[in-house]
């Protein structure tokens, strides 16, 4: 499926404007015949059924009269509700609500809050506002999506969004106040990245792409779905041993949070690590030797925290590293922290306390072989933005992360996105199970365990985040929530068996 942002939908639209030399309105007009042909072959509606159109002024609206022309020429009962102010209809919509009305078609014009009584109906049709929203929708329309979602689930009828659901943010997949909600959404020329994220994707029902003249078939978009499909394994062969399976090193823990490091090196040894070594301070490491035995465990200086003067230890035989889970936040800890990134020569994922660590230095710039993994409020803190700012914008901050850092960035939560560089990746697994402690400890440990394996840092960040995610899913199919992070280390190994082994 070939995934845009909204400003590339915009420049598409208009390079094929440009070099076909044929006016946009020549689109809708593709678009809403689309829209039509996909909901006859989907829902087939008998002659003379109900079909109730919501356009808006924008051109999402003329999408809904084009729709709207073709199912009254198939011999549909279909009548369209103005929202909002006509006199707002750009040209190309008031040509096509003009078409409608010469061909014989109803229009009823409301604000909003007065919407007449739909007594009867077969199906809704949802062309309020595609990718023009900006801005959390204004009172009239949310008493519109409202009244919509009220009344297809009075009625039982579908409801069809064109383009996008009417509340959905396309780039960011926020929902701006309400948001439609669509049984069928049929996107114009390519999904809209926001379409494919949480919590739009509750929202889009059943994805449809009409593909359009302007969409070239070798056109790929810029953003991309992490799926079983496209990601990168780790292989064992007859003659694999421990010492091709690659030596994790793990800098984790401190006096209190010894679990966060056992989880991370657990999962370092269920995704595949040859070797699991975990470096803890000594009054640490004392409270969980022989926790997992097949860990070895070194004790790190005198103190409680690591500290400055571990930068000493020679970190140059691991193939990779996990550094930050649980290590604490203490002064010489963080300092310790930003100075052992620039000391590891190996591939490495920093992550939880290792982020505070950086955010106490703006400006302390990684190697593109580092992938850092911040949830919501790390990132805020590493960029130095509000919590809001960052949920308002995740596929945004997500390329801030990576320009302010240099690193591959993974911006964890419901629809974890990943940024190495050139296009936006958007998890399609995981679930509100996995917001539970020590989760993210796990997800270090995997992607040092795939890096460890050889894996290049964008595809061990891509493959981390998906098992994890899928072995999260077995979970939830099992037991429903209440799942612990330790089983979600557990469960991956069933999802390579049934990824790569049968
Ligand atoms: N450029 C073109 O000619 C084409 C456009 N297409 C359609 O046109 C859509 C984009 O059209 P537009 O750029 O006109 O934008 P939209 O029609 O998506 O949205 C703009 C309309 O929404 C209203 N609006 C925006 N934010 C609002 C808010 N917060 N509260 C209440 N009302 C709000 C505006 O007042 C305006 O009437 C696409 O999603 C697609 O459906 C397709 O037909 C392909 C061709
Ligand atoms: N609602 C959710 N849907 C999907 N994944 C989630 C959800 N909530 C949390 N997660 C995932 O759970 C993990 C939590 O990581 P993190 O917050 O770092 O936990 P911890 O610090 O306790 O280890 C991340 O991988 C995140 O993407
Ligand atoms: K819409």
């Amino acid at each position: 499926m070939r995934i845009v942002n909204t400003a590339e939908m915009r420049a598409l639209e208009k390079a094929w404007s440009e070099s076909a030399q044929r006016p946009l309105i020549d689109l809708m007009e593709q678009a809403g015949k689309a829209v039509w042909d996909t909901i006859e072959k989907i829902y087939a509606p008998h002659t003379g059924a109900h079909w109730v159109v919501f356009a808006g002024s924008g051109n999402n609206g003329g999408d809904g009269y084009v729709a709207a022309r073709y199912a009254a020429t198939a011999g549909i009962y279909v009548t369209v509700i103005h929202i909002g102010d006509p006199q707002k209809m750009t040209a190309d919509t008031r040509t096509n609500y003009e078409r409608f009305c010469a061909a014989g078609g109803q229009v009823t014009f409301a604000a909003g809050g007065q919407l007449p009584e739909i007594s009867e109906v077969h199906g809704i049709v949802d062309a309020l506002i595609g990718i023009g929203l900006t801005a959390p929708l204004r009172s009239h329309l949310l008493e519109t999506v409202a009244a919509i979602n009220a009344t297809a689930k009075k009625r039982d009828c579908p409801v069809v969004a064109i383009d996008v659901p009417t509340g959905v943010n396309a780039d960011t997949g926020n929902i701006m106040g309400d948001a439609v909600k669509a049984s069928l959404t049929i996107t114009i020329g390519a999904a809209k990245q926001g379409l494919c994220m949480c919590p739009a994707r509750t929202y889009v029902g059943n994805l449809q792409v009409a593909g359009l003249a302007m969409t070239k078939a070798d056109f790929v978009g810029s953003t991309v779905l992490i799926t079983e499909k496209n990601i990168t394994w780790p292989r064992r062969t007859p003659l694999s041993h421990k010492g091709t399976q690659g030596h994790v090193a793990i800098f984790a823990g401190c006096v209190g949070m010894e679990g966060a490091a056992l989880l991370c090196a657990k999962a370092a040894l269920r995704a595949g690590a040859g070797k699991v070594t975990l470096f803890m301070p000594k009054n640490a490491a004392r409270n969980i030797i022989g926790h997992i035995p097949e860990v070895m465990v070194k004790p790190v200086g005198n103190t409680d925290f690591f500290a400055l003067k571990d930068t000493e230890i020679d970190v140059s035989g691991y193939d990779a590293i996990a550094i930050g889970c649980g290590i604490g936040r203490a002064k010489e800890t963080t300092d310790w922290g930003v100075a052992m990134t620039e000391k590891i020569s190996c591939p490495f994922v920093c992550d939880a306390d290792g982020l505070y660590a950086l955010a106490q230095h703006p400006g302390h710039r990684l190697p593109a072989r580092c992938v850092i993994t911040p949830h919501l409020g790390e990132a805020a803190r590493l960029l130095h933005v509000t919590n809001r700012e960052i949920a308002n914008d995740r596929p945004g901050y997500v390329k801030a992360l990576h320009a302010a850092t240099g690193a591959v960035a993974v911006l964890k939560g419901a629809s974890t996105l990943l940024f190495e560089g050139t296009r936006l990746a958007v998890n399609t697994t995981g679930n509100a199970g996995l917001a539970t402690a020590g989760t993210g400890d796990t997800l270090t440990g995997i992607i040092a365990a795939l890096l460890a394996q050889g894996l290049a840092p964008a595809d061990a960040a891509a493959t981390g985040i998906w098992w994890h995610g899928a072995a999260a899913d077995r979970l939830a199919g099992q037991y429903g929530y209440g799942f612990l992070a330790t089983e979600v280390a557990d469960a991956l190994p069933y999802i390579y068996k049934e990824q790569v082994m049968e």
